[in-house]
């Protein structure tokens, strides 16, 4: 049994189809398992509820790959870039280090380390004077996000990869507690969940997409200062978006009242973050799921982390280098870590909702990249036709309406028999929906 199907208890899903991305890893078995999962803990539900009996699920192998890139095609304009101009990896005296400086406080981070401006070149010129180490010590000590490249064995070896792999996939908690009602049908079995979504980039967003997806109504909150022009066409599909300043009296006062209503509450802020702004209480029927990006225990716990970050640090780029020949670090061919932490995460609020109809109380899970990063370690490449990109046969009929213009979407990856995906709304921009439920 796979590690998914054992920490949400389901079965694995059917897959389908052929073809693989080119990897040192099993990113497309990790991609057929994360969807599964969400499926199969979808299925669960539809039992559970005696809405039916339980129906097949069916993973699409190409599909499922495909959804770990871009899910938005538009239609005669262009998703803004997702990296800013001085992110990526630089050579130091030692090895090599990667800088994510796509958020404007992690870039003024690691210049100020530097002492630099930014430009590629003079970033690289000051970058080689500094050990990987002690770069990556003196920008994450100022608030910023970098990762020296490590071998998998320097990771296992490491605190924090030793942390990492002796923890469990999903920290689950158990309180008392019942879910409130939803309008849950056999075809839609989410409808009516209030999702309350503080996440940002990938990881999270990508968990309350695919909420979104069987029907919950998501609302994302972001402060008016957060900005990802990169990524909010692809993820925001099928949610409403508005701004609350956390900091403000008022507004808290709005998103306690927010989470009063909610069903389900999924955020990515690193471990004490949010419980700093808005309180550790939270309402007896509230489920709650979060990720983190080095894990929930060890040195690194707390530490700033994206996808790109935990691929450098747990040995999958430079394993990735030897595997491919290659000079320079060699990430994943998408950000698997990313989609599939999201998909889990999404699998375990399902999975929380079936236990809580069940009788089973409030769950509430924890999970991370860094040991999403150990399960796609242990899963075995599968060959087939290289998968290198969609194709206008990957693409679902529908037109997006989305506010930046037409847009199509690739097919949905994983079938639920009877319920199948699809996204009552465009996507939005950021902060463009009333701070209410609809
Ligand atoms: C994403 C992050 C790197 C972002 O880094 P930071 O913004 O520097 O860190 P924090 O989590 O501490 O963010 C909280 C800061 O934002 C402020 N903050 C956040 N939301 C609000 C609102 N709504 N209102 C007011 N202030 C806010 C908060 O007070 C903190 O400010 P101060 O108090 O002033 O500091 C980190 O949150 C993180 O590591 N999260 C866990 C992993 C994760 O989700 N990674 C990204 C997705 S995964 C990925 O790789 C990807 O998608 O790509």
């Amino acid at each position: 049994m796979d590690e998914s199907a054992k920490a949400f208890g389901t079965s694995p899903a059917h897959v389908v189809g052929e073809g693989a991305w080119k990897s040192r890893f099993a990113v497309t078995e990790l991609a057929c398992q994360s969807m599964g999962a969400v499926g199969s803990a979808v299925a669960d539900l539809i039992a559970a509820l005696n809405l039916g009996p339980k129906p097949d699920v069916q993973v699409d192998r190409r599909l499922a790959s495909l959804w770990f890139t871009w899910s938005i095609h538009p239609q005669g304009w262009e998703v803004p870039p997702s990296w800013d101009a001085i992110a990526g990896d630089y050579q130091t005296r030692d090895g090599w280090i990667k800088l994510h400086t796509n958020a404007p406080h992690h870039r003024a981070a690691a210049l100020s380390v530097l002492e630099c401006r930014a430009d590629r070149e003079v970033v690289a010129q000051a970058v080689s004077g500094w050990d990987a180490n002690t770069l990556e010590d003196a920008i994450v000590e100022v608030g910023g996000a970098a990762a020296a490249m490590r071998s998998r064995a320097g990771w296992q070896a490491h605190p924090q990869g030793a942390a990492v792999a002796a923890e469990p996939f999903v920290h689950w908690e158990q309180h008392p507690g019942q879910v409130r009602e939803w309008q849950a049908k056999a075809d839609r079995p989410l409808a009516g969940l209030r999702v309350l979504d503080l996440t940002r980039v990938l990881a999270g967003p990508v968990a309350t997409r695919t909420l979104a997806g069987f029907g919950a109504d998501v609302l994302r909150v972001d402060p008016a200062s957060w900005g990802e022009p990169g990524v909010v066409p692809d993820v925001t599909l099928g949610k409403r978006c508005c701004h609350l300043d956390l900091k403000t009296g008022s507004d808290k006062a709005v998103l306690y009242e927010l989470l009063a209503q909610a069903d389900v509450l999924v955020h990515g802020y690193r471990p004490g973050a949010l419980d700093a702004m808005i309180g550790a209480d939270r309402p007896d029927n509230l489920i709650e799921v979060c990720l983190d990006a080095y894990g929930w225990t060890g040195p690194w716990t707390g530490r700033r982390g994206f996808d790109s970050l935990v691929q450098m640090s747990c040995g999958i780029a430079e394993a990735g280098m030897g595997w491919s020949g290659s000079d320079k670090p060699h990430p994943l061919p998408v950000q698997a870590l990313d989609h599939a932490t999201g998909y889990f995460m999404a699998a375990a609020v399902v999975s929380a909702l079936t236990r809580a109809v069940r009788g089973d109380g409030i769950h509430r899970a924890r999970l991370s990249l860094a040991r999403t990063a150990e399960v796609l370690a242990k899963l075995e490449p599968v060959s087939g036709p290289e998968i290198t990109g969609s194709t206008p046969a990957d693409l679902d009929d529908w037109i997006e309406n989305s506010p930046w213009g037409p847009a199509k979407r690739l097919k949905a990856g994983v079938a639920v028999a009877g319920a199948p995906m699809w996204w009552d709304r465009p996507s939005a921009e950021l902060g463009s929906s009333p701070a209410s439920w609809g």
